[in-house]
């Protein structure tokens, strides 16, 4: 009891950012510390991160569900948290996540079970709760949405030479629909998919109702999938020399950095698009850009680069047919609630037993973005 008094005068005095319902602390707490039937859960990371992606109607629905800690724990605060985080079985992140060592994860969090990351990657931190036997669970599938829709769009636009004579109407109408008119069109096209992982292959459904003809470089994709798909598998330099628009949606691996390179921009058609909404890492920048310089029909339209953002002096920033948005694909704004949800729901499965949809493995890692 004298515990919990020093905690309630300790956060009453400090109503900072971490505290997740200060009006109701004492509630909380009491209740916290003489425990419920529900599992003992923490929010751990960067709590701005956390506030925003678990908004207030997201963690009203998650009190329901679990014994949540009420302070959000950083990595920094993890020591002075120690003792109360013994008990703690699930815990809820999203972006700034800790990358904690084994020894951290077995001293701070001994009992925990499994971890529910509400965003996209987890190959920054989830090979030592593995190791230490906790489920990572990830709503990268969640996070694949608005990427898809970007690049859905741009692909559908690409197709119709939308790029560059938007910007050519400025100076002669005459001159953008001569440009406009190089292009197929979204009857037909053949568009190119480089990795049907999770964005890839929600990219191909998005496209469906197009009348498209839609290659695919996915060495790992089984041919049934893509039968099932209504896909071509083929090989990069098929999809560089043959396809109209290119939509690069490669793990972001070791293997993968420069996989993009003079042998395939090279091959561009005269009016294709590159699409690029992967990672800068796995382009060769200075292939891309002699590709778009001696071909300056061609278009690039980049959301990631190496380095991001772009360094002032770069070509990129001088070239008219580079299209460049600020790593904007991803859950921004409100799309951020969808990847709670699916923490939430999976966690919902979880609880009940039932089989988890987005639980990540040590060999889903190696290939995973
Ligand atoms: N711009 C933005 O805001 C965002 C960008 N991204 C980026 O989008 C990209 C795709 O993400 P996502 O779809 O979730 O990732 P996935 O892991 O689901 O898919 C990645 C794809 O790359 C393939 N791949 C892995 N290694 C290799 C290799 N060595 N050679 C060829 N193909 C390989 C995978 O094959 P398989 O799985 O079949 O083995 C899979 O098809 C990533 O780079 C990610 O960082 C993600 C979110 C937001
Ligand atoms: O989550 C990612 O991988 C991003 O690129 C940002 O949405």
């Amino acid at each position: 009891m004298i515990y919990i008094t020093n905690r309630l005068i300790y956060n009453y005095n400090r109503l900072d950012g971490n505290q997740l319902r200060p009006s109701s602390v004492i509630r909380c707490y009491d209740r916290w510390v003489i425990g419920s039937m529900k599992k003992k859960a923490l929010f751990i990371g960067r709590p701005q991160s956390i506030q925003m992606v678990y908004n207030p109607e997201i963690r009203n629905e998650l009190y329901q569900l679990a014994d949540i800690y009420p302070e959000i724990v950083s990595r920094e605060q993890l020591e002075e948290h120690a003792s109360e985080l013994q008990s703690i079985e699930v815990a809820f992140s999203t972006w700034g996540m800790p990358a904690l060592t084994e020894n951290e994860i077995r001293r701070y969090l001994p009992n925990l079970k499994a971890l529910f990351y509400a965003a996209g990657s987890v190959q920054s931190f989830a090979r030592p709760f593995l190791h230490c036997g906790v489920t990572v669970v990830s709503a990268w599938a969640a996070n694949a949405v608005p990427v898809a829709e970007y690049a859905a769009a741009q692909i559908v636009l690409a197709n119709k030479g939308y790029f560059q004579s938007a910007l050519l109407n400025k100076q002669s109408r005459q001159e953008a629909a001569r440009y406009a008119r190089a292009f197929p069109g979204n009857y037909n096209a053949k568009v190119g998919i480089i990795g049907a992982g999770m964005i890839g292959r929600k990219v191909i459904e998005m496209l469906k109702p197009y009348q498209l003809e839609i290659w695919v470089f996915d060495p790992f994709l089984p041919d049934e999938t893509a039968a099932r798909l209504n896909v071509a598998k083929t090989g990069l330099i098929d999809v560089f020399s043959q396809c109209q628009t290119i939509s690069n949606h490669l793990a972001n691996v070791p293997e993968t950095v420069g996989m993009l390179n003079k042998e395939h921009f090279d091959r561009m058609l005269p009016y294709a698009t590159f699409i690029n909404t992967g990672r800068g890492k796995q382009v060769v920048e200075t292939d891309l850009i002699r590709a778009l310089s001696d071909v300056p029909t061609r278009t690039a339209v980049l959301d990631v680069t190496y380095p991001e953002p772009v360094p002032p002096e770069s070509e990129l920033l001088k070239l008219d047919n580079v299209i460049l948005t600020p790593h904007i694909a991803g859950s921004n704004q409100t799309e951020v609630e969808r990847m709670a949800k699916y923490a939430i729901d999976e966690f919902r499965r979880y609880v009940q037993e039932e089989a988890l949809q987005y639980r990540v493995s040590l060999k889903m890692l190696e290939t995973m973005a």
